[in-house]
């Protein structure tokens, strides 16, 4: 008998590093075992060092990869990343309305690690308009939330109302990470469903390769949310997948490296 095949699709930059981007998203995918399929929105040649080019695709271009994707393969759960300016966001949010994908993560990236922009800053209130309404979860960094927002983010209340405001324009479920907090020991990551919080917490780890956390952390989450698994539960696995990915560094390159996407198989799954 065959078993099922749960199926994700990504919408995202192509990081020629290998981690960040599409790249981190299927392999990700890969580690938890739903099968990837990728539509990709701007070529960026980047490394650990930082980013060197970046080369967005037409909108025609993205349009036609998602369309091939719905008409015919279907996906479980979509994720976005760098979607670079409005008319790619739009384009975006028509296709998913189309096809009735529901189990929807967005992650609103912005910035790379270097300070590369990612997103025109034209395009933020597009984001906020056409995709983030249709997101079952956002997963926005703390600079990311400051700036859908126009909030300062210091305090954890501060987050929590960061989170509400995003709920109110249309996620469902709301993850402020806190890879950039001040927090000395711990990385903690803020849910809000509409009604509570929910917390979950990681060991931080001191490294400077931390090159796609956030695409790798939001990749497990769509992949957990392909198979079915509640919100909460796939935050918890993506937690787990993100912590063991830091804590196995690769060490390559000579700056940021990148994450260990490996790691929590050997851990968890093995
Ligand atoms: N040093 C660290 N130690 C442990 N966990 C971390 C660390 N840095 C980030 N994380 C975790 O990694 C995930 C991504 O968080 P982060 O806030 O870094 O996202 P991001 O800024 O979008 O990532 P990126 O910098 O790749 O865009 C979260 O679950 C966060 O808690
Ligand atoms: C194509 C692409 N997408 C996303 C990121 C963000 O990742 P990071 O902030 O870790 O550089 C990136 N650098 N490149």
């Amino acid at each position: 008998m065959v078993n099922q095949v749960y199926k994700a699709l990504t919408i995202a930059g192509s990081d020629s590093g290998g981690g960040a981007g599409i790249q981190a998203d299927l392999k990700t995918f890969q580690e938890l075992r739903v099968f990837g399929m990728s539509a990709l929105t701007a070529v960026t040649a980047q490394n650990t060092l930082g980013v060197q080019g970046v080369y967005p695709l037409s909108v025609e271009a993205v349009e036609q990869q998602i369309e091939s994707i719905g008409t015919d393969l279907g996906a479980d759960a979509v994720k976005t990343g760098m979607l670079f300016n409005a008319d790619i966001i739009q384009a975006v949010a028509k296709k998913v309305k189309q096809f009735g994908w529901r189990r929807l993560v967005v992650d609103p990236v912005m910035i790379a690690k270097g300070g590369a922009p990612l997103l025109q800053e034209a395009a933020v209130s597009a984001l906020k308009t056409h995709l983030l309404p249709l997101a079952m979860v956002a997963t926005p960094n703390i600079p990311e939330a400051e700036v859908l927002t126009g909030m300062k983010i210091r305090t954890l209340e501060d987050r929590q109302e960061a989170a509400k405001q995003l709920h109110k324009i249309g996620v469902t479920y709301v993850v402020i990470k806190g890879g950039h907090d001040d927090v000395e020991n711990a990385a903690v990551d803020l849910l809000y469903d509409g009604r509570e919080f929910s917390y979950f917490k990681g060991a931080r780890i001191e490294t400077r390769h931390t090159h796609g956390t956030g695409c790798t952390f939001a990749a497990a989450v769509t992949a957990e949310l392909a198979k079915g698994r509640s919100v909460h539960e796939a935050i918890k696995t993506a937690k787990a997948f993100i912590q063991a990915a830091i804590e196995n560094e690769l060490g390559i390159g000579n700056g940021h490296g990148p994450t260990n996407h490996w790691a929590y198989r050997q851990k968890w799954m093995s």
